[in-house]
């Protein structure tokens, strides 16, 4: 049967028929994948403390259509061959190599395109904090899990943390992925000159870890970043749901043919999370081959050179005779056998106990910067106020290379800054943007310095990253994470891309709003966007909504200083507050103006102003005001919508549109509660979707279902949730699994959302 497989040699390195052991030195191949080089089983055996007699070893090789399988043994010079048994299991396709799709994170400068050519040596696979598992406790695939606890070098405070959760499996992280939980970091030893995949294993089982940026961290594997933002609630969907990730490293040759291989998790303390933590439940690491024989990358000089091709033979030809493949099946060694680690293995934990962000976040800031500034690769002198331990700033030769000599093709847009590219950093392994100020340009080196000082203070899962900079011979160039799905305004009108579904397009928007929100209360100083516009909000490869384009931001009023009061009027045409533009005074309540035109574009998908328009409806602001307030919704909401949203849903989705839109600042609502309504009306859809039949539920069509309702963006928290209680009693399910708004504690993201209210500081 063609597909992925494990393969698994099991060796018992004993006395038979007078051969010495000790002298069997052999190659095994399968098919075109070399799995072992002049490999000994009776050294290995010996290398292993506590002694062991037997063992096994695995590796993931893919069978072709028509193909037969095929085992080699070439045994060294005057030396033999032998195996006890060996087993061969299927496993789902795309599961451990799993295609363009799930590319795995490159770590480190290095690339390796890991496909089915390659074969996978499992080196350890750790049930993190947990216990042995044998093969039959596997989930069918016979897979050994060992616990982690033998490779501790001894850190206080890592107790194992077992959760009574229900693990929640999904389409992506389905049953047969792994098992089991809990919080760790280690590092080991391996073979070095071998690129590694590793897969971590994530489940967040704490049941008061709930939301997105509660726990947010860094994962470093070999002193670089492998990920910056890692929130396992974003990762998998929600508490019990697991899921896994895959990294790919080069542990390089030194002077030592064994290498450390570090894995550290640390809290990204810069998200401001709820929970100075990190957490790891699960751990595989692979030994990559390339089915040439080659050792992955490097190929360094194995100690004997392989065997000529006609001197091989398989299983099913099995010769005799001086350098032919001998064949001693003792029997097949059943039963749990521990999966033998090669190399020794050292595992550090660093111990995150759940602290409050406020205790810790002195100490773990300066290891977040120590380690950035490590990265930078600073090579010549640096203009006095940009930072250099935040970002990395680049070389105009390394920019040049990245976008092949700033080539047309590249170009992805361009904007009041200048021209933006497409390029590819670390020997082609990292897509970014990079934005080159334009000379002729209105925006300038302000809002180059600006932007690079803003944005390398600010870490937020809905900010778009800035990676660096390059200021070399008068050049001012902006490196970001690259946004592969584009801006929003991409999907939702004058496009080829197929429609947002309503819950895409509400999510997207909730991520934009808490983005908007960070800025507005969650960072040092409130920070006034003054660009936003569905051009900046801008989507990854997942659909995650991730706000840019600070150059033209601000810092606002803090509770020191006076209201902004600007001298020039700046911001986009239709998203621009009338308010600021009459009085040119500028608070965070501009930024919600212009994120209600957002929210209609979204709801509408047309562009903010439409000058052919009859008068009335030419400005989208005024329009969809006019709309919401006439109950008149369903002539403006996209046709792609109807028949999919729930009008409880658009209503409370164009009402919050609506209040952004006040004419006065003062009476619009701030980020956070856009957020809360946006959330709301993301349940509304939800429950509606559970209940199709109920008096708001999806079937209803009619015109007068999209009428204005009385407003649940109150602005106390009494009046909040009074409204809200009247919907749970007449729509909401009491099903235990859905949220049930009569119950104050458990509304969705309220406790977040008001904490922050009331103390933006206070997370
Ligand atoms: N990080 C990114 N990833 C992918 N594409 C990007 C990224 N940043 C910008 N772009 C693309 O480049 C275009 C121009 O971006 P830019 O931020 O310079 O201008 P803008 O926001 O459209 O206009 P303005 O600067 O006048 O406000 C965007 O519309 C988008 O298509």
């Amino acid at each position: 049967m063609p597909g992925p497989k494990f393969v698994r040699p099991y060796f018992y390195p004993a006395v038979y028929s007078n051969l010495d052991i000790s002298k069997s030195y052999f190659w095994l191949s399968a098919n075109n994948y070399n799995l072992l080089n002049n490999f000994s089983a009776s050294l290995t055996v010996s290398a292993i403390t506590p002694p062991i007699k037997y063992f096994t070893k695995e590796f993931i090789i893919t069978l072709w259509d028509n193909q037969k399988f095929e085992l080699t043994f070439s045994p060294s010079p005057s030396s033999f061959a032998f195996i006890n048994g060996i087993e061969i299991v299927s496993m789902p396709d795309s599961f451990y190599v799993r295609g363009n799709d799930n590319p795995p994170t490159y770590v480190g400068s290095d690339f390796f395109y890991l496909d089915n050519t390659t074969a996978l040596e499992t080196v350890y696979r750790l049930n993190v904090g947990g216990q042995d598992i044998n093969s039959l406790g596997d989930t069918g695939m016979y897979r050994t899990w060992n616990q982690d606890s033998r490779y501790l070098l001894g850190s206080p405070g890592n107790t194992p943390y077992l959760s009574g959760v229900k693990i929640k499996y999904t389409a992506k992280t389905p049953a047969y992925s792994a098992l089991v939980m809990v919080y760790r970091t280690m590092r080991s030893m391996v073979d070095a000159g071998f690129h590694y995949l590793l897969r971590l294993h994530f489940c967040e089982t704490r049941l008061e870890v709930q939301y997105e940026n509660d726990k947010v961290f860094l994962i470093y594997i070999n002193n670089q970043t492998a990920q910056y933002d890692a929130d396992v609630i974003h990762m998998s969907g929600g508490n019990g749901i697991p899921v896994y990730k895959d990294y790919i490293v080069l542990v390089p040759q030194g002077s030592q043919s064994k290498q450390d291989l570090w894995l550290a998790l640390h809290p990204n303390m810069e998200s401001k999370p709820r929970y100075a933590d990190a957490i790891l439940n699960g751990l595989e690491i692979f030994k990559l081959n390339t089915t040439d024989g080659n050792l992955a990358g490097l190929n360094p000089e194995p100690a004997v050179a392989p065997p000529p091709a006609e001197q091989n033979s398989s299983l099913q030809e099995r010769r005799t005779g001086k350098r032919s493949s001998i064949l001693h099946v003792i029997g097949i060694v059943g039963g749990s056998i521990g999966a033998v680690i090669a190399c020794s293995l050292i595992v550090y934990f660093f111990a995150f106990k759940q602290e409050r962000v406020k205790d810790s976040s002195k100490s773990e800031e300066k290891s977040t910067r120590t380690l950035l500034s490590e990265t930078s690769r600073s090579t010549t002198t640096i203009s006095s106020s940009l930072p250099t331990d935040l970002c990395r700033r680049f070389t105009l030769v390394e920019v040049k290379e990245a976008t092949r000599n700033f080539d047309d093709q590249n170009i992805i847009g361009s904007g009041g800054f200048g021209t933006v590219y497409k390029g590819y950093i670390e020997y082609g392994s990292i897509a970014v943007a990079i934005k080159r100020l334009d000379s002729s340009s209105k925006q300038g080196t302000r809002e180059f310095q600006t932007e690079i000082k803003m944005l390398s203070n600010l870490r937020h899962l809905h900010l778009v990253s800035l990676i660096g900079y390059c200021d070399d011979h008068g050049e001012m160039i902006l490196v970001y994470d690259y946004m592969s799905r584009g801006t929003l305004r991409e999907h939702l009108y004058k496009t080829k891309s197929s429609p947002l579904p309503w819950k895409q397009r509400l999510e997207i928007c909730i991520g934009a709003a808490k983005g908007l929100h960070y800025l507005h209360s969650g960072a040092k100083h409130t920070i006034i966007h003054r660009g936003v516009k569905s051009t900046n909000i801008l989507l990854d490869e997942n659909l995650v909504a991730k706000v840019s384009d600070f150059g033209l931001s601000k810092l606002g009023p803090t509770s020191t200083s006076q209201t902004h009061v600007s001298t020039v009027v700046r911001g986009s045409f239709g998203y621009v507050d009338p308010e600021y533009y009459r009085r040119q005074h500028l608070t965070e309540k501009s930024d919600v103006y212009s994120f209600g035109v957002v929210l209609f574009e979204v709801l509408c998908a047309r562009p903010p102003v439409i000058a052919s328009l009859p008068e009335e409806q030419a400005s989208l602001a005024d329009w969809g005001r006019k709309c919401y307030q006439r109950g008149t919704l369903d002539q403006i909401v996209d046709p792609h919508l109807k028949g999919e949203v729930a009008p409880v849903s658009i209503n409370k989705f164009a009402e919050i549109a609506s209040s952004c839109l006040h004419g006065q600042g003062i009476e619009r609502p701030n980020m956070g509660d856009v957020v809360w309504g946006l959330e709301f009306a993301l349940q509304l859809q939800q429950t509606a979707e559970k209940n199709p039949n109920s008096e708001d539920g999806i079937s209803i069509k009619n015109k007068s279902s999209l009428s204005p309702h009385r407003s649940v963006m109150a602005s106390d928290e009494d009046d909040m949730l009074s409204g809200a209680e009247s919907h749970s009693r007449s729509t909401f399910s009491t099903d235990a699994a859905s949220v049930t708004l009569s119950d104050p504690v458990q509304r969705p993201r309220s406790e977040g959302v008001f904490s922050e209210i009331i103390d933006p500081k206070g997370r």
